[in-house]
């Protein structure tokens, strides 16, 4: 059981903000992921949940207690770094036995341990090597198995899959969601990629400057993003964000006119991705007429974009769309799948 409240807890170095006012409740045997640029406090959090860095204001209870005077030792949380921290002249199986030493704990029980967590990564094979005889991935593993092995309450991630290569990334990314169902262990991961927020989260927390931005499921964040920061975090490509002003319902920009929008006159931007709009075939006008800026194929399909002062807008055609760059192309804009954000603020507007 391992249900971690964040009350209010701020993180401060002199007058600089590093982490303010985060307050959450995460479930016991939740997949929490903290998203965000770099620098905007996705460290810090975890660092303050681990112990290893103070809270300068609010609590951090575990289970209801509260655990902000306790030594990292004592608070039950296995974690695992970018950097993998193997020691070198032990191999891989004195590592992943190296944490039930130090925590006294039974030695007639640690080959049973060593040997199911080493299993759990697919490193049976391996044990008797050195960390230097170990490719990248194998390494993440075996701080993996390092951190199961004993079995906690709580696994804090912090970017473990970012000194990987692109295909192991995805490989591991997959190992570590099915351990994770598996252990079924509270576990708090930090990334910078939303592509790996979106897979493996069941929740995620988006932070801009020290401060969430939005928590929600990655279907919530991405089908109702809360202001155009997230909007333009989540997603490959981002939301489209056009710039223009309302009047009577029909919104405006360069190249552009949309029927139907229920918002008050005046600035306001609008958003939508690119899967939610099409390039009209039939003669017929959309709601954006512009010269294309740039066609890429991606296989399943190609990506059409056109800029309308200085803002690229990107929609997806079919595989087969083909045109020339500069040929003025048409797009219909799905309206129901519109968002619509505070000019000034960013902020969503309405549903
Ligand atoms: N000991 C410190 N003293 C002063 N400022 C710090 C300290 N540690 C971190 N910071 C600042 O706090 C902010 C948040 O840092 P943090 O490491 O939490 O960011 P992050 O979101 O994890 O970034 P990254 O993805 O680059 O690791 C940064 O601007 C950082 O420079």
């Amino acid at each position: 059981m391992a249900e971690i409240q964040l009350r209010n807890i701020s993180k401060r170095w002199g007058s600089f903000v590093g982490v303010e006012n985060f307050d959450l409740t995460i479930a016991d045997k939740e997949f929490l992921v903290l998203l965000g640029p770099s620098g905007c406090g996705k460290t810090t959090t975890m660092r303050m949940i681990a112990g290893l860095e103070d809270a300068t204001e609010g609590d951090i209870l575990v289970d209801g207690t509260k655990v902000n005077d306790l030594e990292p030792k004592d608070r039950d949380v296995a974690m695992v770094f970018q950097s993998y921290a193997l020691y070198p002249n032990m191999n891989v199986y004195e590592n992943i036995r190296f944490p039930l030493k130090v925590r006294g704990i039974d030695p007639k029980t640690h080959d049973e341990k060593v040997r199911r967590a080493s299993a759990m990564v697919e490193l049976d094979d391996f044990l008797h090597r050195k960390p230097a005889e170990l490719s990248g991935g194998q390494r993440q593993r075996v701080a993996l198995a390092r951190a199961i092995v004993r079995e906690p309450n709580v696994f804090l991630m912090d970017e473990p899959l970012s000194n990987l290569d692109a295909k192991l990334r995805v490989s591991t990314r997959a190992q570590i969601k099915n351990l994770s169902h598996e252990l079924a262990v509270t576990t708090i991961y930090v990334t910078h990629d939303q592509i790996e927020a979106m897979t493996l989260a069941d929740r995620v927390v988006i932070m801009k400057q020290g401060v969430v931005q939005q928590v929600g499921t990655p279907v919530e964040i991405y089908d109702r993003p809360a202001n155009t920061f997230v909007a333009s975090f989540i997603g490959s490509p981002a939301m489209n964000l056009i710039e223009g002003s309302i009047e009577n319902g029909v919104f405006r920009a360069k190249y552009t006119e949309v029927h139907g929008l229920d918002a008050p006159d005046g600035p306001i931007t609008l958003g939508f991705r690119a899967e939610d709009a099409s390039v009209v075939h039939d003669g017929s006008k959309g709601e954006i007429n512009a010269p294309i800026y740039t066609l890429e194929l991606l296989g399943d399909s190609t990506m059409v974009s056109v800029r309308l002062a200085g803002q690229l807008v990107s929609v997806k055609a079919d595989k087969t769309f083909r045109a020339e760059i500069d040929d003025t192309v048409s797009l219909h804009i799905h309206t129901d799948h519109c968002h619509l954000f505070d000019a000034k603020t960013g902020a969503r507007l309405g549903e």
